[in-house]
């Protein structure tokens, strides 16, 4: 038998003094047929080329919402630890649940990592319950839209990573058979040239081979596709620099993550030191650690990852923050079609969207998860059903459950 971590948890979040609970709150129940509670929180895990980790929460009007938090260890377990806080809560209160799941699991580490990843999968539940309750699509519930549909980047792989002739010929196959007009694809790839892989240090054989690649690829697909490099947090911020300055000269979308995450003054300097485009963001929590990514001018482009950093009005007021630095926003995204279509909804409500990412189309089977459809010609078109607006194909879900898990109690 496996231990039951979900009853595990902090002493200290019993007795907290900044108590945000209806109850501690005072909220008295006057909303009328919005007088709505939560009973109960489930997760399941389905084996996609992440593991992602759906959420449901269901309430006393029968109505559930379904989100998903990013993939990764202990996030069911946090989200069963959550749920008691979120018992008999009015749902709608999404902005003060989230505060206050944050508050109940500071001691647990809700500054950042695996507990704002699960509160984030709790947070995109809400929005597609509270559209429901209230039958209104997820993007009005975070002020309106900007623009009907958005524009959705692909990131590619090819087996054959290291030849730039292969990655050329994959962007031209994307492109034209599967209809982006956005791609990504890695730049942390061997090239043969390594003597050392772990000091960050690019030699000039390898800088020459990662230039060819990006000069491949984008004089391929030139004027038919934007194209982003993907670095995976991998290099010194001298090797960065060179890097940034060698690919100057061809159209590069972006180039990503560079350099580790952890020192603000080194991802500046390399921002500053370039005009190539530079984004970040995927592994950074919440607004606080963006906010001071965008002010210190450490992106050209800023890259939350919605299901990660905190869900959807945390996305929300990062993109405004970035907006006063205009800043735009490439949501980062290796999501199932419900984390994906809950970075559309955002996508649709802030000025500065720029495009969501795709990471799945090698699979061959993301969209039959859900019943509608997400992605058309490269673009996610933000629907007017009620909440996020798709509905999980049970059957499909049931096919692809990680081992062990099941599926969602009926509401
Ligand atoms: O930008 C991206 O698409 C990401 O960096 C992915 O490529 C990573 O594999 C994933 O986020 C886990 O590390």
């Amino acid at each position: 038998m496996s231990p039951d971590y979900g009853s595990l948890h902090d002493p200290n979040a019993e007795y907290t003094m900044r108590d945000l609970s209806g109850e501690a709150m005072g909220l008295a129940g006057s909303r009328g047929a919005r007088d709505v509670e939560i009973t109960d929180v489930q997760t399941t895990m389905v084996d996609g080329n992440f593991p992602w980790t759906l959420v449901r929460v269901y309430t006393d009007a029968g109505v559930t919402g379904t989100g998903e938090a990013y993939w990764g260890a202990g996030v069911p377990e946090l989200i069963a630890r959550m749920t008691p806080f979120l018992l008999g809560e009015n749902p709608l209160d999404i902005d003060r649940l989230y505060e206050h799941l944050i508050q109940k699991t500071s001691g647990e580490g809700s500054v950042e990592g695996v507990t704002v990843t699960a509160i984030s999968g709790i947070e995109l539940a809400l929005h597609d319950l509270a559209g429901k309750l209230l039958g209104v699509p997820a993007y009005q519930l975070l002020g309106g839209k900007y623009r009907d549909d958005v524009r959705v980047y692909c990131d590619c792989h090819t087996e054959a990573e290291a030849d730039p002739e292969a990655c050329a010929d994959e962007a031209e196959r994307v492109v034209e058979e599967l209809g982006y007009d956005a791609l990504k694809f890695d730049l942390d790839v061997p090239s043969g040239h390594e003597k050392d892989r772990a000091n960050r240090h690019l030699r000039p054989g390898e800088i020459r081979h990662k230039a060819e690649i990006v000069e491949r690829v984008t004089e391929r697909v030139r004027d038919r596709a934007d194209v982003a490099f993907d670095c995976h947090w991998t290099f010194s911020g001298g090797s960065a620099k060179r890097l940034a300055a060698a690919i100057e000269e061809h159209d590069v979308w972006w180039l990503e993550d560079p350099v580790p995450p952890e020192n603000l003054e080194v991802q500046t300097d390399v921002t500053e030191s370039t005009v190539t485009p530079i984004a970040a963001g995927e592994n950074r929590y919440r607004v606080t650690e963006h906010r001071r990514l965008i002010e210190d001018g450490g992106v050209d482009i800023v890259a939350p990852d919605l299901p990660k950093v905190g869900g959807m009005r945390e996305t929300r007021k990062i993109a405004d923050v970035a907006n006063q630095y205009y800043v735009p926003v490439a949501m980062h995204n290796v999501a199932s079609p419900v984390g994906t279509m809950a970075s559309a909804h955002v996508g649709a409500a802030i000025p500065n969207a720029l495009a969501v990412e795709y990471h799945s189309y090698e699979l061959g089977w993301w969209d039959e998860l859900v019943e509608e459809d997400v992605i058309e010609d490269g673009r996610i078109e933000v629907p007017e059903r009620p909440g996020l607006g798709v509905t999980l194909d049970m059957n499909a879900v049931g096919e692809h459950l990680v081992d062990g898990e099941t599926l969602f109690d009926d509401a």
